[in-house]
Parts: structure tokens; sequence; C-alpha cells
């Protein structure tokens, strides 16, 4: 059977590889050169986007339009959602059209302090499904591929989530996202309580839901959770943690319901039984969907 989604799958990972050389080298002058640093000034300017901290540099932006441009050019009926393309006013619907849902620095906040977990996220999906998800973590140098049916990998080598089934002997990862707000600031901790005083082994968070996501695929935490995000933060991870094995589900009722993409909410994990409880634990609310019109 001729495998249709896989010259795009290779286009991906060549561009991810591309785009990542550029956040990398940006990433890498800011550690390590004071002199660039100072003569590359235009290019550190952090702008701002739905809050002071929900930060976005002119890399966002290049990246973005390297990787659109350079898809355009080889498929050029499909749709694209694009963070800073949506951030510049273009809608943010998923159809059935095979669209390219793109995160070109999943961790700006990291890349402007040059904290090392920076990712290009690519996922592509068909009647809403995803097919093929793409995660470069640059700084790692590692490329995280996964098909649907097909497994994850990791540079080539098969990705398996972790067997750990005790939520009292793992590690949880998550973040704090990029709202203020008070009231969800305290809805966040509460959660973040609950879920540390189960006991779990530990709380990580890399900064990025990318490198996140794949940390779960990986068996390195058994589980991420969080609200907040965008379907361009996990279209990609979500479908690397099922392949790896791992479940994925939204936060409502007891068993927290099919994942919706553009609902904002994600608990990814090895098992349903950590899934699941982790759910309990969290207070589900709900910011305004990706796919509503009138969120900005
Ligand atoms: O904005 P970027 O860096 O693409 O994505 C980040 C989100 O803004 C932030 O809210 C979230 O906590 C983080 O995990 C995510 O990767
Ligand atoms: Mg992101
Ligand atoms: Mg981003």
């Amino acid at each position: 059977m001729v495998d249709v989604w896989q010259t795009a799958m290779d286009h991906a990972v060549g561009a991810a590889r591309r785009a990542g050389q550029v956040c990398c080298s940006g990433a890498l002058i800011r550690c390590v050169d004071q002199v660039v640093r100072e003569a590359l000034q235009d290019d550190r300017k952090v702008m701002t986007k739905s809050s002071s901290v929900d930060l976005v540099t002119q890399t966002d932006q290049k990246v973005e339009q390297l990787i659109i441009q350079s898809v355009k050019e080889k498929f050029p009926t499909h749709r694209f959602i694009g963070e800073e393309s949506v951030a510049a006013g273009e809608s943010c619907v998923l159809t059935d059209a095979p669209t390219w849902i793109i995160d070109p620095i999943d961790g700006t906040t990291n890349f402007v302090h040059a904290f090392p977990f920076v990712a290009v996220s690519i996922g592509f999906s068909v009647n809403k499904q995803v097919e093929f998800g793409v995660v470069f973590s640059c700084l790692e140098d590692k490329m995280f591929t996964a098909r649907r049916g097909k497994g994850a990998f990791c540079d080539g080598e098969p990705l398996q989530v972790s067997d750990q089934e005790d939520i009292k002997q793992s590690i949880i990862a998550t973040e704090f996202g990029s709202s203020r707000d008070p009231e969800a600031v305290d809805r966040i901790f509460s959660s973040l309580r609950n879920v540390l005083c189960i006991p779990v082994h530990g709380v990580r968070g890399a900064g990025t839901a990318a490198i996140n996501m794949c940390l779960v695929a990986s068996g390195c935490v058994e589980a991420y959770y969080e609200i907040g995000i965008h379907v361009w933060d996990i279209a990609a991870g979500s479908l690397i943690v099922s392949e790896a094995g791992g479940v994925l589900m939204d936060v409502d009722g007891k068993d927290g319901g099919p994942l919706d993409l553009m609902s904002r909410r994600i608990v990814a994990a090895n098992s349903r039984t950590i899934a699941e409880r982790i759910v309990r634990e969290i207070d589900a609310f709900g910011p305004p969907r990706d796919d509503e019109p009138l969120r900005r």
C-alpha cells in the first residue's frame, strides 16, 4: 500500500532540523558569546502576546515562516495552524484538510533565558486526526518522531513509556503556563499541591510541553499534565506519547474524556491508571478554546 504521508513526514523532519539549527545557533550564542550577543540586539528583542510573560522573539516568527514556506513549495494545497501566524490574526480552526500544526519554538521563555530546553514541534493532521508528529529538541540534538500506527522513535530508536503503575513511585511533569491571573494561578497551585501530596516522587517541568511529552514517551516521567496549552504545543507530542504506548485524555469527570486538541487541556501518561488519578486530583478549569473565535 502506498504510504501517502511518508513524503510529508520526511519533509517535516528536514524542516524541523533546519529550524532547530536557526533556534539553537541563537540560543547557544546567548549562552557563550557576549560580543555576538550585543551584535544581535535586534534578534534578541523580546515581545509579548497574551500577557507580559507570554514571550515571542523574531526568531519564533522567522522560523515559523521558514517552515511554512518550505511546506507550501512542496504541498501547495495543505493548510497551516502556526502559533505565530495565529498570534498575527490567522484563524485557528482544525478542518478535515491536511493541516500542518506548527510551534516554531516551544519553550520561548527558555530560549530567551538560555535555559537549555527548546523544541521545534510539527504535527500533521488529516480528518482532524494526527498522522505524524515531529519534535526536534534542538539543544539536545534529539529528533523525536511518530507515525500513526507505526510507533514512536528518538533518533530512530523505538520509544516505550514507563511500566510503573504506582503513582506514588512516579515523577509527574507539569508547567505553570503563561497566565498570571491570580485565580488561575491559585487553581494551578491547588492542583499541584494535590498531585505532590499523593505523594509522588517528584514534580518536574522542562519549560516546553513538547519536550515534557517526549519525556513521557521515553519513560523518564510517568505523566505530564497542563491546562492552558495550545494545539501547537501538543499536536506532535500527543502522537509521540500514544505511539510509545501511552494514553491521552482531557480533564473532565472521573475518566478525563477523550483528548480534544483544541480544549487547551491535556493529561498524557504511561497508563490509564496514572492518567485518571491525575484527573481526579486536578482542578479542571477551562480556558477559552483555541477554536473559539473571540478568544483574543
Ligand atoms: O509559547 P511556547 O514557548 O511555544 O509554549 C509554552 C507555552 O507558552 C507555556 O504556556 C507552556 O507552559 C509551555 O509548556 C509551552 O511549551
Ligand atoms: Mg509552545
Ligand atoms: Mg512557541
